[in-house]
């Protein structure tokens, strides 16, 4: 096992910049996910972590062990790629074993590690099989086997599951986990799948256009986005456009400006990470998810609770999603199935509180693109 550290990396493609300004911290034994849209800098990365690309600018270590120009036969990475990249007309055996032939590897042990890795991923029974001959799903496990045999300090995973339909994609999800629990191996995990990325990671780290956003736990991702682009990047939340009225001791106000109306809204210090927020030059939005959101049949007494009538309901099986009109706002409530059929419906009066624990106050970046 090994941590991994990139210490203000970059990379240039010529006049393309495709990692910028990166520093991570990844810990010994990690599940760690890069998660962003296509074309913001993960798999670039991940090549420089497997020794594929070296970065123009910036340091990657190992376990403290400067590794920036060091190749990829000399890092003890495995690697599986999205297309798997296994040959087609060698046997299950021959292409698990492959890695450790180019290792010189004595036979007798070679047969051992490669059973082992087989027996691992359950394939033990296809050892003679030619991977041409296999479904996907097991392509799959064989591209693992394959990486897992050389035995290395850390796997890297560029969107394994992305050639897989969604019932094997779960089963291999797990199946992934598994592997990495037994082989306690720091594993970095690339993906655009934010469902994904939340359930299987230890951290994520967030990427659009070669900038790392957010680091953090799911959790701290989902609950706690650093801004527009995480927040709305991963599960839906309604983003309202604020200014900030006024500044108390333990509180903000903050106001929607929406032509001639304002709605004032109780934010937290703290939603905004104390008084640094108001130091940003960026606009600001208070950002909340539909799920955090009550919607109420008649007034009560409370803070952040607005009258509204609701525009549109559609039916999602365990969820209803609500989009409530708050003075020509759009609000999003998702509540559960729990109510009688017919209990919301369009046109009806009702009341929606926006709890202020729930709230957060972050900066608006969605217009810095390059
Ligand atoms: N070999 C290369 N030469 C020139 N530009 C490159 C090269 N590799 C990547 N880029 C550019 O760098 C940027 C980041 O690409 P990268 O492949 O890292 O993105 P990604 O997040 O992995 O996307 P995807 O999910 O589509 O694979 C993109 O603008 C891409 O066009």
């Amino acid at each position: 096992m090994a941590s991994i550290k990139m210490e203000n990396v970059q990379k240039a493609f010529g006049k393309t910049i495709a990692v910028d300004h990166l520093n991570l911290d990844i810990k010994e034994g990690e599940f760690f996910t890069f998660l962003g849209p296509s074309g913001c800098g993960k798999t670039t990365t991940l090549r420089m972590i497997a020794g594929f690309y070296y970065p123009t600018k910036g340091i990657v270590r190992f376990s403290d062990k400067d590794m920036t120009r060091v190749p990829p036969e000399k890092r003890n990475t495995g690697m599986v790629f999205q297309n798997y990249a296994l040959f087609p007309h060698m046997t299950v055996f021959e292409n698990v074993a492959f890695g450790l032939r180019v290792r010189k590897i004595r036979s007798s042990e070679l047969k051992r590690r490669v059973q082992d890795a087989l027996q691992k991923v359950r394939l033990e029974s296809y050892r003679n099989r030619q991977v041409s001959q296999l479904s996907g799903g097991q392509q799959q496990r064989v591209a693992l086997a394959r990486a897992l045999v050389i035995e290395p300090e850390i796997l890297l995973l560029d969107e394994p599951l992305s050639n897989l339909d969604a019932k094997l994609r779960d089963e291999m999800r797990v199946e992934i986990l598994r592997l990495q629990r037994d082989y306690k191996i720091t594993t970095i995990y690339v993906t655009h799948d934010q469902a994904e990325a939340l359930s299987m990671s230890d951290r994520i780290a967030v990427f659009n256009y070669g900038i790392c956003h957010q680091v953090g736990t799911p959790a701290e991702i989902y609950n706690q986005p650093a801004n527009d682009f995480v927040a709305s990047f991963i599960g839906e939340i309604n983003l309202l456009p604020v200014q900030v009225k006024s500044v108390e001791h333990e509180n903000m106000v903050v106001a929607l400006e929406n032509g001639e109306q304002q709605i004032t809204i109780d934010v937290p210090k703290q939603a905004g990470e104390g008084d640094s927020i108001l130091r940003t030059d960026k606009d600001l939005a208070v950002a909340i998810r539909p799920e955090a959101i009550r919607i109420l049949d008649v007034a009560e007494d409370g803070i952040n609770i607005f009258k509204g009538k609701i525009d549109s309901v559609q039916f999602f099986g365990s969820v209803v999603n609500v989009i409530v009109d708050v003075q020509n706002v759009s609000i999003r409530v998702d509540v559960l199935n729990t109510q009688e059929v017919g209990y919301y419906y369009q046109g009806k009066d009702v009341y929606v509180e926006l709890p202020p624990n729930q709230l957060r106050l972050i900066p608006v970046i969605s217009g810095d693109a390059p």
